[in-house]
């Protein structure tokens, strides 16, 4: 993606803020480390070979190491079963070296992707997505959020002063995404509406956001005029398409070239909210750790 330097002020630049936010797990990971002689410990499950996914965790594992923490990568077949999986899974639940676990989405056909989030013990729930996390945040009680709507929520507090009454349009109901950043924002005090697959008129309510998140995995859905002018974007849409050349590039579910004149700041893909959801899984693998290792509440504060 070519990005017009007159456009350079309104970029949210996610890859240098989640850079920072790495920096910090890394020095916290070696004081919990001084304290208490353990190393963060984060349990990666990949089934499958998606070719995706396999980036994603191939570079959680590198930069779970550059943080300072263990990484333990299981890379299992395509047929694996859900049994199978959910065995590894409490190996994992009770294995005192491993303080995080995940499993990466999206999951075979004949995996049932609830239960086994909801199969990983609560205070290793990285992702934040079994029930119990899911719970704490619609509840308003701190734990485990899940990573990429927690790197939203970071890119928002460091482009806005305040979030406070501002009206914040979610576009994507997931509960990967769109449901969990609907209750963060809620709790910063924000009014939120959530646009979804039966939305009647999707382009009328995304041009009422102060703050616009995109989450619908429809690369470059969303358009100029979708936006609201002065708003604040997050594209957390990530497809590689093909181009006429051969080659591929990434983009997002926001056709940048038309929103971003419009907006007042914007993310882009690459380099904006991707690279926080994996600084987020650190940080997160960070508090886990603590609460497990300094025998403090599973309860904590997730930002
Ligand atoms: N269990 C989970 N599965 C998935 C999650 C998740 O949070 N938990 N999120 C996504 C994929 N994802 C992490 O797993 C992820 C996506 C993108 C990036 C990223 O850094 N993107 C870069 C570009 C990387 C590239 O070149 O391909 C960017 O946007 O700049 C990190 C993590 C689905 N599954």
């Amino acid at each position: 993606m070519k990005h017009d330097p007159a456009l350079s002020g309104k970029l949210i630049d996610g890859k240098a803020i989640a850079r920072r936010l790495t920096d910090r797990v890394k020095a916290e990971a070696e004081a919990l480390r001084e304290r208490t002689g353990k190393i963060p410990g984060l349990a990666v499950v990949l089934v499958g070979d998606d070719p995706a996914s396999e980036v994603y965790v191939k570079n959680k594992a590198i930069q779970t190491h550059r943080a300072g923490m263990r990484s333990f990568m299981h890379m299992l077949p395509e047929t694996t079963s859900q049994d199978e999986l959910l065995e590894l899974i409490e190996r994992l639940n009770a294995d005192p070296q491993i303080h995080g676990i995940l499993v990466q989405l999206p999951l075979p056909r004949q995996i049932d992707p609830i239960l086994v989030t909801n199969a990983i013990a609560p205070h290793k729930d990285v992702d934040g997505l079994g029930e119990v996390n899911a719970g704490r945040l619609s509840l308003g009680i701190d734990g485990l959020v899940p990573c990429t709507p927690l790197g939203c929520l970071m890119l928002l507090k460091e482009t806005l002063p305040d979030l406070r009454g501002l009206h914040a349009v979610i576009i994507g109901a997931s509960n990967l995404v769109g449901k969990p950043m609907a209750q963060l924002l809620l709790k910063e005090g924000c009014t939120v509406s959530v646009g979804h697959i039966d939305t009647r008129d999707p382009r009328g309510l995304a041009r009422e956001g102060d703050i616009l998140v995109v989450a619908t995995g429809k690369n470059g859905l969303v358009r100029g005029d979708w936006v609201k002018p002065g708003a604040t974007v997050i594209d957390v849409g990530i497809t590689r398409i093909a181009l006429p050349d051969g080659k591929t590039r990434l983009v997002g579910d926001v056709a940048f070239d038309e929103a971003a004149p419009v907006a007042g700041h914007i993310t882009p893909v690459p380099g904006g909210v991707g690279p926080m959801t994996i600084a987020c899984l650190l940080h997160n693998t960070l508090q886990a750790a603590r609460a497990i290792l300094d025998h403090a509440s599973p309860d904590h504060k997730a930002s």
